[in-house]
């Protein structure tokens, strides 16, 4: 998949240091219920930012109140230095991937990306851009014909559509097959090369891990961590599991059983205790079954939520 180069948003005035996205003291509101709460993040520009959290978090509720969909109950919610509302001044500047997408069922592929052009203003090639999705041989396609996976591609290609400066990418991948996946990451890289600032929600952490440069990790409608992949990790041990033989000499290192023969250790220095583990295996002759080691992943450090 490659973006297409050519059209653009056209867009003049952009600030050099302001951040493109500006969140203070958000509150959102849905009647007695209180979804966001003071919540306040910056996306600085051509970062890819994502915004994660457990279901029913506020992502959307947040992400709805920066897109300019929906209006916040109290705080100050800034795009390119503006109300996300003007849609005169943002819109054109702006891509979404929204989690349902809206299009007109009897819409053909084509018409339906004809359509994002004439609403946001940017120019494309459309032919070229439905190559970019591997939706070529369906642009005479109606929409209500398509795949599930296929509308998210369509989904994608109107997002991307004229390379916007910011794009919003809602569980881009859900429903794509693996060859998809790739397709569509590989062309946001191509985005972020044209200096694109995107950003991400997903449930699949893995995706956030290998692509976010900042994490905001949201439960219960606050911000509960933020930072890199690094930053939000090493707060937390690294594991090293193992299986030890029926009747090995007593272990080296602290270690809670967890059934099935299994250990866990839980260490804040890896490489050091991963070699006292070797070096004791090694002076006893014990062979270590299933041994695995490693940093802390992202979906530990969404687990510790649970406590919180
Ligand atoms: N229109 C609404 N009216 C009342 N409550 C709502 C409305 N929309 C969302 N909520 C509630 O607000 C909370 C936050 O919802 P939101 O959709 O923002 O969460 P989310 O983080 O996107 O969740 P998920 O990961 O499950 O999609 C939830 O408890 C939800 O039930």
């Amino acid at each position: 998949m490659r973006l297409p180069r050519e059209g653009g948003c056209g867009c003049t005035g952009r600030m050099a240091t302001a951040p493109v996205i500006d969140v203070r003291d958000l509150n959102v509101k849905y009647g007695d219920f209180h979804a966001v709460k003071d919540l306040s993040f910056q996306v600085e520009r051509g970062e890819l930012y994502a915004l994660l959290g457990t279901n029913g978090a506020g992502k959307t509720s947040t992400l709805e109140t920066v897109e300019g969909h929906r209006p916040a109950t109290s705080g100050a919610v800034r795009v390119f230095g503006r109300d996300p509302r003007d849609r005169r001044e943002v819109r054109p500047r702006v891509g979404t991937m929204l989690q349902e997408s809206g299009f007109s069922p009897d819409l053909t592929v084509r018409e339906s990306v004809r359509l994002i052009g004439s609403l946001t203003g940017r120019t494309d090639r459309v032919e070229r851009l439905l190559g970019v999705v591997g939706l070529a041989h369906k642009a005479g396609t109606r929409v209500s014909q398509l795949s599930g996976g296929e509308k998210r591609r369509l989904d994608f290609a109107t997002a991307v559509y004229g390379t916007p400066e910011l794009v919003f990418l809602d569980e881009p991948t859900t429903g794509l097959d693996i060859q998809s996946r790739d397709a569509l990451w590989d062309a946001v890289d191509r985005l972020r090369e044209e200096g694109a600032t995107v950003v991400l929600t997903t449930h699949y952490l893995e995706e956030a891990q290998q692509r976010a440069d900042r994490i905001g990790l949201m439960h219960r409608g606050t911000l509960r961590r933020e930072g890199t992949v690094s930053e939000l990790t090493r707060a937390l041990p690294a594991t090293i599991r193992f299986s030890p033989p029926a009747g090995a000499p007593d272990l080296p290192l602290p270690a809670v059983p967890e059934g099935g023969g299994t250990f866990l250790v839980e260490t804040p220095a890896l490489q050091k205790d991963l070699h006292v583990l070797l070096d004791w295996a090694r002076d006893h002759g014990v062979e270590l079954r299933d041994l695995q080691a490693g940093p802390t992943r992202l979906d530990d450090v969404f687990r510790a939520l649970d406590g919180e």
